[in-house]
């Protein structure tokens, strides 16, 4: 089985270009729907939010409207939230992996070079955009202030820096154009697991 990580800065089109690795018949794991799994009602981050964040509990779930406001009121919080969250993303994680049997594994991560994820990959992939176009996105879909963007922006690696390190660039300008290298991706990692 082969592992590869797919990253990318917020809004980069990680999402988008997952599911087009899941058409081609990779498994996908995504850790931003494992991290709304865990905020749902009855998931495993909403006892502990309860003590820490007892504000941020509507209706039995993690309320992200919330969340987002206690981050911007006090930036601290958002090292708080992660410390509750990123070991239950991994435990999630881990399940996933045991439970897999596709040739190749997409781990859709968005700070899997922040948080060292990358040594566990057998490559990595980093979509990119321009700057102007990813700003535009996000703020298209109107669940983020402009300075919330950029305070989730100033929390992540640089883009360029992410691309240098990555195995695969992948360029989501169109979707035709992003479906296009997510096939070479596919098939040089394909061919690399026949000819080893
Ligand atoms: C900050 C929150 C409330 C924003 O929620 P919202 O629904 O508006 O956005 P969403 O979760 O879809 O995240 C959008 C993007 O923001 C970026 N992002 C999210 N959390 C972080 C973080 N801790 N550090 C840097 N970037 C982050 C990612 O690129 C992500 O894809 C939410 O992302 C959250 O609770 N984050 C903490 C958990 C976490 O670290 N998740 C990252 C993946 S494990
Ligand atoms: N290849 C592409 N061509 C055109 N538009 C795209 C492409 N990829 C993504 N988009 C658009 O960009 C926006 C962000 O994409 P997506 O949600 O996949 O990004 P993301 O990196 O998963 O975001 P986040 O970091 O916030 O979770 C969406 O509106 C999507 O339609």
């Amino acid at each position: 089985m082969f592992l590869l990580g797919l990253t990318g800065s917020i809004g980069m089109g990680k999402s988008t270009t997952a599911q087009m690795f899941a058409d081609l018949g990779c498994a996908v794991w995504d850790a931003d729907a494992a991290v709304h799994r865990l905020y749902s009602v009855g998931g495993a981050a909403v006892a502990p939010f309860s003590s820490a964040f007892p504000t941020a509990l509507v209706d039995g779930e993690v309320s992200r409207a919330i969340l987002k406001e206690i981050i911007a009121a006090d930036p601290t919080a958002l090292r708080q939230i992660e410390q509750i969250v990123h070991p239950l993303v991994s435990q999630d994680r881990t399940a996933f992996l045991k439970a897999a049997t596709a040739d190749i594994v997409v781990l859709d991560i968005p700070l899997l070079f922040e948080t060292g994820g990358d040594a566990r990959m057998d490559a990595v992939a980093c979509v990119t955009v321009d700057a102007e176009i990813q700003q535009a996105r996000v703020l298209a879909r109107g669940t983020m202030t402009p300075s919330q963007f950029e305070a989730i922006l100033a929390k992540q690696m640089p883009n360029d820096e992410k691309c240098a390190r990555a195995d695969y660039v992948i360029h989501t300008d169109s979707l035709e154009g992003t479906r296009a290298e997510v096939s070479v991706v596919v098939a040089e990692i394909r061919k690399s697991l026949t000819d080893a």
